[in-house]
């Protein structure tokens, strides 16, 4: 793979500019500085001075911008993803599993504003061409709010120019390519999805009846404390879901019900199609589950914790032995698997059960406050993963109180207040229902008291 960064830009109208804005700037520069210097010789009245100059001084500015942005018009294909940069109104940086495709276009309808970012609120679609020539067309998986000048705007695709498209998309699809073969290597076959499959549409999945988790006025109560009050919601295959809520909100109680650890006092739980309760064992089968604080055996090392792991599951030698060093090479544990699981940190031993979770490649994959202790490269890691597993049809429930990471790739979140499900939706949508900057506002706002259930 060609070495990164690699800068795209785009160059061919980029003289025609210059000449136009040089030349207009020049004249214009020429004349309100002759203005300002006859002024500062001529009127006495200081203040009348100081604003001429004031304005002076501000034409000579707006036109540095104007000369300066063109050349910020330039993309960039980086180690963390896709940087789009269009003059002085957009600066992105895509991760590449949000990148559906990228093709090669002609859209002269386009409507094409030189170094201003546009929005075309009907097709969700940013325009950011300086000409019809060497067009592309970003496609996104689902739509990011992302910022154009001061305002956000909800994306689905992305038109742009670079001087050599071919290349720009040579270069860029060995990354797209890379992110899934990294993980279709830890997923069998059969658990692998067509391209056009990949994109995730919960509305979808809900309609052709691909709901995974289902959960129905799911109560527990603790002595006469109601841990969980009635809950109720579905979760669909291949969906991020995460459960925010304060600390006591009921998350953990939820999910050890989910995974056949705490009896329910009513309602009831299916995994796909079987009761947690009275079909244990074929639901249990499709769960990987990671509590919030990892259960490991000390005096094993995590190579051997994982060996046993398998032959509990029981995995061929042969298919668990690869699937061990494949994991372990994912989670950066290679190096430490022959340590005793007693001697790992926090954040490795999460690691650990996390790939023990992983081993049997399960269709749903439970996790409880799975960033809690992993470092910065770790948890970036863990999210590329959990992001590429959901597009290979894995469901994933996680609890968090990391709101950014939720919003960064949950499809929908549910957020928790003493037991009872307050509201859930993408993070997008609770933002504009609750009127709110950012999903802590939102968090904040229904976390305080008296607060109405709201549902998206
Ligand atoms: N075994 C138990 N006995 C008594 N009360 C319990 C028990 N387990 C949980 N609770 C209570 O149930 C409520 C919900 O607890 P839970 O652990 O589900 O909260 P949580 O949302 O996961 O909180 P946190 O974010 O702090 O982990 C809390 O008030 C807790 O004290």
């Amino acid at each position: 793979m060609d070495e990164l960064p690699r800068n795209f830009p785009y160059t061919a109208r980029r003289t025609t500019y210059l000449t136009i804005v040089c030349s207009f700037g020049f004249l214009l520069l020429m004349e309100s500085g002759g203005v300002a210097l006859v002024a500062n010789l001529l009127i006495t009245n200081p203040w009348l001075r100081i604003s001429i100059n004031l304005v002076h001084l501000g034409l000579c500015i707006f036109i540095a911008i104007a000369m300066v942005s063109v050349l910020s018009t330039r993309h960039r294909i980086t180690p963390g993803g896709l940087q789009l940069n269009y003059g002085r109104t957009l600066h992105v940086q895509l991760p590449y599993v949000a990148i559906r495709d990228v093709q090669p276009v002609r859209d002269v309808q386009a409507g094409l504003q030189p170094l201003t970012a546009r929005y075309d609120s009907k097709k969700q679609e940013l325009v950011a061409c300086f000409s019809d020539q060497g067009q592309l067309l970003l496609r996104l998986h689902t739509a990011q709010l992302l910022k154009i000048g001061h305002k956000e705007h909800l994306v689905s695709s992305i038109l742009f120019n670079v001087d050599q498209p071919e290349l720009f998309l040579t270069t860029l699809t060995p990354y797209l390519q890379d992110l899934m073969e990294a993980v279709a290597e830890i997923m069998p076959p059969h658990t692998r999805r067509s391209e056009d499959a990949l994109v995730r549409s919960v509305q979808a999945q809900s309609q052709s009846g691909q709901l995974v988790i289902v959960i129905e006025n799911l109560t527990r109560r603790f002595a006469d404390f109601v841990a969980v009050d009635k809950l109720n919601m579905t979760i669909g295959r291949g969906e991020i879901y995460g459960f925010l809520g304060s600390n006591g909100a009921g998350k953990t109680t939820t999910i050890k019900m989910l995974v056949g650890l705490l009896e329910p006092h009513d309602g009831y739980i299916r995994l796909a199609g079987h009761d947690v309760w009275s079909e244990s064992v074929a639901a249990k089968r499709l769960l990987g589950y990671v509590a919030d604080r990892a259960l490991l055996y000390d005096r094993l090392t995590g190579r051997e914790f994982l060996a046993f792991l398998a032959q509990v599951r029981g995995l061929a030698k042969n298919v668990a032995d690869q699937k061990i060093e494949q994991l372990l090479a994912v989670l950066d544990l290679t190096e430490y698997a022959q340590r005793l699981c007693g001697s790992y940190s926090f954040g490795m031993k999460r690691k650990l059960a996390l790939a023990g979770a992983l081993l049997h490649e399960p269709a749903i994959l439970i996790l409880d406050e799975p960033f809690n202790g992993l470092d910065p490269r770790s948890a970036r890691h863990l999210k590329d993963l959990l992001l590429v597993l959901a597009r290979q049809g894995t469901t994933i429930l996680l609890s968090t109180h990391d709101l950014a990471t939720a919003e960064a790739i949950c499809d929908r979140v549910g957020i928790f207040h003493k037991g009872r499900l307050m509201a859930e939706g993408s993070a997008v949508e609770l933002r504009q229902l609750a009127e709110a900057p950012d999903l802590e506002t939102v968090f904040l706002q229904l976390t305080s008291e008296q607060k109405e259930e709201v549902g998206v």
